[in-house]
């Protein structure tokens, strides 16, 4: 009898607690999910239906799809193809709508007052939201994700190496690279001209100049360990091209054993490099050279003492990741962008090129005051950060309930700010906002658009990117150096493709043809003549 009275009690506890689960599910699936709708309907706010589990995802996984399935026409009205959904459902449900990834909620933000509002003047009110943990596994627990002190305090270390003093230190070796692989092309251009699909050799020369801001004197380890972060990034964005099953990365698979020992190489070739610049830091003074970010990690290290604000390897090897995520694709897709902009439009192709060589001469390598000579240049660059921005779009989450302008958001709603349609707005730009016209930056970048906020690029506020400096003196270098020595254009079979994973990249890629311009007369002395 005391065994059956057991035995239904048990029942009763799991049955309950089957229960609770199941009543938990259906609040996060179903009724929360309602809740939020009906809130915000309330203040005018709607958007694509809620379904069960899945929000949104399978519509808006077909508009992308559908949007990406085929080259669009030479055009950089590029909104409709890259973020195919938010264009769609702007049109039904006006700029500021509703969309669910899942069972979490967006609200798209462009206009630019409430922009400042979440980034600037009410800025304490939201974080960065929780990556996708694939992404998580490509940028790093560094200053791209972390939150509160610790954040602060990795950015107060960090921000040194970004100093325009110490980058102008990386001119003369960032040239050089430049050089080289330009020599490389004009070993290929038997006939004067040679094919080149920029996008590869972009990533090479700008993974070079993260790994010296990155690891400085430490540089040829530095490669090394970059290389095992790259191939970290393939397995990683293979799987996120997969459908995500939650805990699957920790399921002994091929793909995620050869992750684990990558992770473990990683680390491992990462503390002895520590141990070494440790030992040498006692020969060296950080003034000897440029600032990177390991030797101000290591040197913080050594300085802290409270265990709140200590830095582990750990941290550095995490930091080491964000910059490597962060910096490599976004500046190598600027430069691609803008070599593509330039093929386009040769008008201002030939405008650049008469501007670097009325300030650097024909073969004469850019100086740190060359570069900041570089206006058309810069208004090149601008341009083509609006017309595409490598980061299409960023996300905030509200800590608490907030007031975005007359809008009630509740707590944990994540806002998604749609930075490609900002750029592409005809109320912020006018209505060439779809044209290329870099002249709208000849008085700055700051009356450039009828709002500040409506050019955003490197974000806006105190978590802006911290790499933009090294990033544009990177991007103007070598678009000097290549105006120099080449006139390019687009190769025949170049189809216009701009499209979005994690990045906004050229989907068939982006081949490029480069003439060579005619070597410069030398006179006897060996000098150059302008
Ligand atoms: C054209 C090139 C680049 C573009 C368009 C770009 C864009 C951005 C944007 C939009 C953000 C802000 C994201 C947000 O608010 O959610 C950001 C943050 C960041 N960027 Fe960049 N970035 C570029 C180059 C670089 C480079 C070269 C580095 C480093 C080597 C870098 C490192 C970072 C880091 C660490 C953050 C996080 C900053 C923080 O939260 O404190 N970026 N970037």
């Amino acid at each position: 009898m005391e065994e059956v009275v057991l035995y239904l009690l048990k029942l009763m506890l799991v049955s309950l607690m089957v229960g609770l689960v199941g009543l938990k599910v259906m609040v996060v699936l179903w009724w929360r999910p309602r809740k939020i709708e009906d809130h915000f309907s309330k203040q005018g706010i709607r958007g694509p239906p809620y379904r069960f589990l899945l929000g949104n995802a399978k519509e808006l996984l077909g508009l992308m799809l559908k949007a990406s399935s085929k080259p669009m026409p030479f055009s950089h009205n590029i909104l409709p193809r890259v973020l195919s959904f938010y264009h769609h459902w702007r049109k039904i449900y006006g700029a500021t709508f509703l969309v669910w990834f899942g069972p979490t909620v967006r609200l798209t933000v462009s206009d630019p007052d409430l922009i400042r509002e979440i980034f600037t003047s009410k800025s304490e009110f939201y974080e960065k939201n929780e990556a996708h943990p694939l992404i998580k596994q490509l940028e790093g627990d560094g200053l791209l994700s972390l939150k509160g002190e610790k954040w602060a305090h990795h950015r107060k270390i960090i921000t040194p190496t970004f100093h325009m003093e110490n980058l102008k230190l990386l001119i003369p070796v960032a040239a050089q690279q430049v050089i080289e692989m330009l020599d490389k092309w004009c070993e290929m251009a038997d006939s004067g001209e040679v094919e080149i699909e920029v996008s590869e050799w972009f990533q090479i020369l700008t993974e070079d100049i993260i790994t010296r801001t990155a690891f400085g004197s430490s540089y040829e380890d530095g490669k090394v360990i970059f290389r095992l972060q790259a191939e970290q990034m393939v397995l990683a964005s293979e799987a996120f091209q997969k459908v995500f099953i939650p805990g699957y990365r920790f399921i002994p698979t091929k793909r995620n054993i050869k992750s684990w020992k990558l992770d473990k190489e990683i680390k491992k070739s990462l503390v002895n490099l520590i141990d070494r610049r440790r030992e040498n830091s006692f020969n060296q003074t950080p003034e000897n050279g440029t600032k990177d970010l390991l030797g101000l990690m290591i040197q913080a290290s050594a300085k802290e003492s409270a265990p709140s604000s200590e830095i582990t390897v750990r941290d550095m090897a995490e930091e080491c990741k964000s910059f490597f995520f962060a910096g490599e694709q976004t500046t190598s897709n600027l430069l691609t962008w803008t070599a593509v902009l330039l093929s386009m439009h040769p008008q201002w192709q030939s405008a650049a090129r008469d501007e670097v060589l009325r300030v650097c001469g024909p073969r004469g390598m850019p100086s740190k005051d060359d570069v900041a000579k570089l206006k058309t240049l810069s208004m090149i660059l601008n341009e083509a950060l609006r017309l595409y921005p490598p980061v299409v779009a960023t996300i905030r989450r509200a800590k608490s309930d907030v007031e975005l302008g007359a809008y009630k958001i509740p707590r944990g709603t994540e806002l998604l700010i749609p930075i490609l349609a900002v750029h592409h707005d005809q109320a912020i730009w006018g209505n060439d906002a779809n044209e290329f016209n870099p002249t709208r930056f000849s008085n700055g970048v700051a009356r450039a658009a009828k709002h500040p906020a409506g050019f955003i690029p490197f974000g806006l506020g105190f978590r802006t990117c911290i790499g933009q400096n090294l990033a544009i003196l990177q991007s103007k270098l070598t678009l000097a150096i290549i105006l120099q020595r080449f006139s390019l254009h687009l190769a025949p079979h170049y189809q216009h493709a701009p499209t979005v994973l994690m990045f906004l990249y050229p989907q068939y890629g982006a081949p490029i043809v480069f003439r060579r311009l005619a070597d410069p007369v030398v006179n006897q002395d060996q000098r150059v003549l302008n």
